[in-house]
């Protein structure tokens, strides 16, 4: 699926700012994984992404999608075939548009004749999908965006996102925005859609325990290395505890993260 080959990623190299974000990281994604990505304050987990997303070019190394270079393919490009959500949840849905139009240009990749072709049969396939957030959308498809919450917004761009059924889908702190009840709702979400649809998902995220119960791998990153890695049954056994300790183990210092969520709730 993705991988990720001796990939560096060194900010302002040669200058006195010079930061090495990523350094030497090696990946292979498999499909269907489920992979969700902890890490301490600035260990590089955005800069992995927009590596991945091609959001930036690594300093060193390359990257791999089943077995095609895509390096160098520009941002707008892999945006074809991954889809990434971020934690804003205004960033993923036009807010001056209705549900309706915004499904619409998801759906059919915004060519300008759509308006025009929204027939009763796409109509009736949008309300459908739309029953299975379970947020009475499916009644409010002629409402403009900007009248719902974030909670909404973020299931529908989550939704929208599966509508287009990409090969890989990024979620960089897609919940950390909501409060907790929405929150879970949409992490629930996400988590039906991955296992419903086979999707191959990556996850950045501050809580523990969410990185522990959802998906089948878990890594752990500090310095812009992958310091640690788990799946299947050793990912099962871990608590917040453990992990903790892991990184002590490690690193010999303590995990430092002012937003990290430790609680095993
Ligand atoms: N465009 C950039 N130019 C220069 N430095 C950058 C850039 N993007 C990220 N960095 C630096 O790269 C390092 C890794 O940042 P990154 O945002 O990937 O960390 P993170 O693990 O996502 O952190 P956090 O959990 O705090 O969001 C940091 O030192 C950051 O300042």
């Amino acid at each position: 699926m993705i991988e990720l080959k001796n990939v560096s990623m060194i900010f302002n190299q040669g200058t006195v700012n010079e930061n090495p974000a990523i350094s030497n990281i090696n990946l292979k994604v498999r499909e269907g994984d489920f992979i969700t990505v902890i890490g301490s304050n600035g260990a590089g987990k955005s800069t992995l992404f927009n590596l991945i997303a091609g959001t930036i070019v690594p300093t060193v190394g390359s990257i791999h999608l089943n077995d095609r270079n895509i390096t160098r393919d520009p941002e707008y490009k892999r945006a074809q075939y991954i889809g990434r959500i971020f934690q804003n949840p205004l960033l993923g849905t036009a807010s001056n548009m209705s549900l309706e139009d915004n499904m619409t240009i998801t759906y059919k990749k915004g060519f300008k004749w759509l308006k025009r072709s929204l027939n009763h049969k796409m109509r009736e396939f949008f309300r459908t999908e739309l029953v299975q957030l379970r947020m009475g959308l499916e009644v409010r498809m002629k409402e403009n965006l900007a009248l719902f919450s974030g909670g909404q917004r973020q299931a529908l761009t989550l939704l929208m996102m599966v509508l287009s059924r990409p090969d890989l889908i990024l979620l960089d702190e897609h919940t950390a925005a909501l409060d907790p009840k929405n929150a879970e709702i949409v992490l629930e979400l996400t988590n039906k859609f991955i296992q419903e649809y086979s999707l191959t998902a990556m996850m950045i995220t501050h809580n523990m325990s969410h990185a522990i119960e959802y998906g089948n791998r878990l890594l752990m990153m500090d310095k812009g290395e992958i310091i640690f890695e788990a799946e299947g049954e050793e990912k099962k056994a871990l608590t917040v505890e453990k992990l903790i300790d892991k990184f002590h183990q490690i690193r010999h210092k303590s995990f430092e993260n002012d937003r990290t969520l430790l609680s095993d709730e």
